[in-house]
């Protein structure tokens, strides 16, 4: 990565604070390179920079125009004002990345002036250990050289899928908010565990080691998971009980209704936000 690449994060978070870690810690970017803004948190700003020796400046205070990337990173409530806050202090050569849920590159587009490059971005906050899942979809002023430096940069978090725009909304649902259900899943795990006598922290550690190696198996392993999951049941044994009851309590519509549910809120975002825009 160039050593003179300057990349700015308005919203200092903790989505921004997961891919600072990840940026910085890899060597992909030195921590000179890296800026972080918010509105007026500076506590947040100097805590950033004590971990990650990157530089910390209050919104009002950042030049936009020194920067090559410029990374949206606040709630999307606030990408309208923050879009127009920008628009006349970026040049089109400069790429807007937002990470934020349901903003589309259309409105990021209409925000901004014309020929602006931008980029939707969804990573996860598992990019804090490089092991982030993350979607890229490119707007119509991209060019592919940012393209590239947009997979080089956030392969430095994880693995990057260039995807269409139309399936962003079904990715958050799967990857976006995915890390969750898995934290969801894990509290369950050591409730059961610790109801039943085993100490937390004993239940934790298996469970996570079990679904660390689940994920392996799933990524390195040839089987299909419907395959993975049969090699693991006997016919009439502990698994075939344990699945049974996943059935009957509603394991699988329950797992469909996670993903569809921030599915549609990252649509309603969408459509709450072009009909604010309208009126
Ligand atoms: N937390 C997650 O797992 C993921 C979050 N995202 C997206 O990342 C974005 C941020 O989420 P979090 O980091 O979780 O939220 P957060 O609440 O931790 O951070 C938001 C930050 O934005 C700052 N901010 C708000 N308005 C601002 C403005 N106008 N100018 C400068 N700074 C401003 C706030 O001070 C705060 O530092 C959201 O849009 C979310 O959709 C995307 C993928 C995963
Ligand atoms: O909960 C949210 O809205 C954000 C977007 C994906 C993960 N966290």
């Amino acid at each position: 990565m160039a050593n003179d690449l300057r990349v700015a994060f308005i919203g200092a978070g903790n989505m921004a604070e997961a891919m600072i870690s990840g940026i910085v810690k890899t060597g992909t970017l030195e921590p000179r390179q890296v800026t972080a803004t918010n509105r007026s948190n500076a506590d947040r700003l100097l805590e950033l920079h004590n971990e990650y020796g990157i530089q910390g400046i209050m919104r009002d205070k950042l030049q936009l125009s020194s920067y090559d990337v410029i990374f949206l990173a606040m709630k999307p409530k606030d990408a309208e004002s923050s879009l127009l806050s920008i628009k006349d202090h970026i040049r089109p050569d400069q790429v807007v990345m937002s990470v934020l849920a349901g903003i589309s590159t259309e409105f990021m587009e209409e925000h901004l002036n014309d020929g602006q490059q931008v980029i939707r971005v969804m990573p996860n906050t598992s990019s804090m250990l490089r092991e982030s899942a993350t979607a890229i979809s490119p707007g119509q002023n991209v060019t592919m050289k940012n393209v590239k430096l947009a997979k080089s940069l956030l392969s430095s978090i994880g693995e990057v899928y260039v995807i269409e725009e139309d399936q962003m909304d079904l990715f958050t649902g799967i990857a976006g908010s995915g890390p969750a259900y898995f934290y969801y899943l894990m509290e369950h795990i050591e409730k059961t565990a610790h109801e039943n006598g085993m100490d937390v922290q004993q239940a934790r550690e298996i469970g996570a080691q079990t679904i660390l190696g689940a994920a392996k198996m799933m990524i390195e392993r040839e089987e299909t998971p419907t395959e993975l999951r049969q090699n693991v049941t006997s016919p009439n044994g502990t698994t075939a009980a344990g699945l049974d009851a996943l059935n009957e309590n509603g394991g699988g519509t329950a797992i469909k209704a996670a993903i569809e549910g921030a599915m549609n809120r990252s649509k309603e975002i969408t459509e709450q936000l072009a009909k604010v825009t309208v009126q």
